[in-house]
């Protein structure tokens, strides 16, 4: 298996910038790298099956906010009983194969990586965006009950294991971390 040549798997809090430096990296990479999201079958499976409106729940608005708590206990559902059903579903959506850069942006649990490393094996390496709370609330972030504190969020807080971890603050620390995130990418394919 050749391709993919390296597998970066993002995670971070929410509204810690993860989704504003893996668009940066694809804007710098263009066809050399695919951004896969966790959430693109989570969400398309959900809707499925709730009969909601997909594009709606894939946007950054109220509706989105809505659903996010329901969708969240359904599919720790169906991930008690696969939890790895996610992670295949989304690595299946990729259209190419010879793609050398998958950008996985929204990492949430322990699982996910203990999936991805046990199929990808040392092609995979971890990234964790970190912003302060008040940057964070400044981006938008509400604390959210049962959003907030329960293990899509939390399960990765104390993971200690990151092969780079990085600040997000600012734009300044945003361009800071696209160049770091370019030489670690040249370091390791
Ligand atoms: N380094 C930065 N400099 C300036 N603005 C930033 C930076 N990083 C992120 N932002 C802004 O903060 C907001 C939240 O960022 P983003 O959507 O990337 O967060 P996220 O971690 O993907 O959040 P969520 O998990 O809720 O989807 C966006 O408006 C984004 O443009």
């Amino acid at each position: 298996m050749d391709y993919p040549k390296l597998i970066l798997l993002i995670s971070g809090k929410r509204k810690s910038g993860k989704d504003f430096l893996c668009e940066k990296l694809k804007d710098i990479l263009e066809e050399k790298c695919t951004i896969i999201r966790i959430s693109g079958p989570l969400k398309s499976h959900y809707a499925k099956e709730h009969n909601l409106n997909l594009t709606e729940l894939m946007s950054n608005g109220i509706y989105k906010e809505k659903y996010r708590l329901d969708m969240i206990n359904w599919s720790d559902e169906v991930r008690e009983k696969d939890p790895g059903y996610f992670c295949k579903a989304a690595c299946a959506t990729v259209c190419s194969t010879q793609t050398s850069i998958w950008i996985i942006s929204d990492i949430r649990r322990k699982t996910d990586i203990k999936w991805f490393t046990e199929t990808y094996l040392d092609k995979v390496k971890t990234i964790r965006i970190s912003a302060d709370q008040d940057i964070r609330i400044q981006r938008g972030w509400v604390f959210q009950e049962g959003v907030d504190n329960v293990t899509s969020e939390c399960d990765l807080d104390n993971w200690n294991c990151w092969d780079l971890q990085l600040m997000n603050n600012s734009p300044d620390e945003g361009e800071q971390n696209i160049e770091k995130i370019l030489k670690f990418i040249k370091l390791n394919t």
